[in-house]
């Protein structure tokens, strides 16, 4: 939903499960097109375990981000579902702070409105309560990413960002440091909004500080949790599920999480040539070096067939995680889905004019025309008025 603007857990997922569990060469690859498992409320054993560039077999990225998924889901699981805004805490009304608060919110939506006009006006669609949030988590969102992308990007160092996370965890203790900051600190004291995925967003902005070159899509998959994968996590607890929903609570998430990754899978798409000339390449460096491409052609920017092949690929899997993404969007409460449904399909056609520049995103810059956008919103409206699952199946709860 327009994220086409200015450009555009931790400790706890790293080390800790990385153990070495044998040196045989794992047989199967996670990541490859055909074999990827679909999660859909359980873990298969086998994908959970990956070969790292030595040969050893670790656990995937994919086990240890479902790990975190699964910790979210469990947060809000005892939540009552609901479509309205009953389950919002009231207003606590200290004197003098309620005006400030809705400056404070105010002042997200305006933000959330010059950066990502189409997405602020999917927002309007929501109830006002859930709309205040998803502002206020926007703007933590943007804010980060401006760090390390901003146009002071170059001063941000490692420390800075402690600095920053220490402030986050100060705003979820009710001590917020500034305007914006104090509303999502108000937010985050009426949803069930868990601190994990705010942090590891953090973790995102540092692996950017240190790393630009992806090994393989494990590498990959890890980064984009980290920085978009996370949204989805922060999203469902104020988008909230349909009370009439009879998917398991973890299956949303892990749809919520699908769709940020197909989001920033798209992202990396379409940002190739302007990635590359900041000297970052963010596709599978073992992918490409399948393809018979190396770093060099990405510099060189030019669309040979050896290109076009790979982006085939990488397109494929984007689309992948989307459909992955699309179940979960009919289990949301009802004033949700249309705004994320307009997400999903304008965001996935940014794929398709991939595909129609010919694969040039080295010269070229994929975007959704406006009319196109204006056609999505309809199909959108339609698509959102599909009813949750009645039924107890493969997604259902256990
Ligand atoms: C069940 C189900 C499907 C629920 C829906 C869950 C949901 C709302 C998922 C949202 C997924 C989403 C929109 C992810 C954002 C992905 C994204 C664009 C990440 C960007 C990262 C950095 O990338 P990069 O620097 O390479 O790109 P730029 O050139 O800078 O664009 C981000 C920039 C991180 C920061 C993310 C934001 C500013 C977006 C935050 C969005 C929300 C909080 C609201 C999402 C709500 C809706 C309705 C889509
Ligand atoms: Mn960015």
């Amino acid at each position: 939903l327009g994220f086409t603007d200015s450009s555009h857990t931790g400790k706890v997922l790293s080390s800790k499960y990385v153990g070495k569990h044998s040196r045989k060469k794992a047989r199967w690859n996670l990541y490859s097109l055909h074999d990827r498992p679909k999660n859909h409320g359980k873990f298969p054993v086998l994908s959970s375990l990956v070969a790292n560039p030595a040969g050893e077999v670790v656990i995937s990225s994919e086990k240890k981000v479902y790990d975190v998924v699964l910790k979210q889901a469990a947060l809000v699981k005892d939540q009552k579902r609901s479509d309205t805004a009953v389950d919002v805490k009231p207003d606590m009304v200290v004197p003098g702070t309620m005006y400030l608060l809705k400056e404070a919110y105010d002042r997200c939506g305006e933000v959330c409105a010059e950066y990502a006009k189409t997405f602020y006006l999917g927002t309007l669609l929501m109830t006002p309560e859930r709309r205040k949030a998803i502002w206020a988590i926007y703007v933590w969102c943007r804010r980060t990413d401006e760090l390390v992308d901003g146009p002071n990007a170059s001063h941000i160092t490692p420390s800075a960002l402690d600095r920053w996370e220490l402030r986050l965890e100060d705003l979820f203790a009710g001590r917020p440091y500034d305007m914006l900051d104090a509303a999502l600190s108000d937010t985050v004291s009426r949803f069930p909004v868990d601190i994990q995925p705010f942090k590891d967003m953090i973790e995102g902005m540092r692996m950017d500080l240190k790393k630009s070159r992806y090994k393989n899509f494990d590498e990959l998959y890890l980064y984009c949790y980290y920085v978009a994968g996370t949204v989805g996590l922060m999203s469902v607890p104020v988008m909230g599920i349909a009370p009439e929903s009879k998917s398991t609570t973890e299956s949303v998430y892990n749809a919520a999480l699908a769709l940020g990754i197909a989001n920033q899978l798209t992202n990396i798409l379409r940002d190739v040539g302007e990635d590359a000339r900041r000297g970052r390449i963010y596709l599978p460096q073992d992918e490409l070096a399948q393809a018979g491409l190396s770093d060099e052609d990405i510099f060189n920017g030019k669309v040979t067939d050896k290109w076009r092949n790979f982006m085939k690929i990488q397109i494929k899997r984007a689309r992948m995680f989307f459909k992955e993404a699309e179940q979960g969007v009919t289990e949301l409460s009802q004033a949700s889905r249309w705004p994320v449904w307009a997400s999903l399909l304008l965001y996935r056609q940014i794929l398709d004019e991939l595909e129609a520049n010919d694969y040039d995103n080295f010269t070229k810059r994929a975007y959704v025309s406006k009319a196109k956008k204006l056609v999505s919103l309809p199909i959108a409206y339609g698509k959102s008025l599909i009813p949750p699952s009645q039924t107890q199946s493969s997604l259902a709860r256990a």
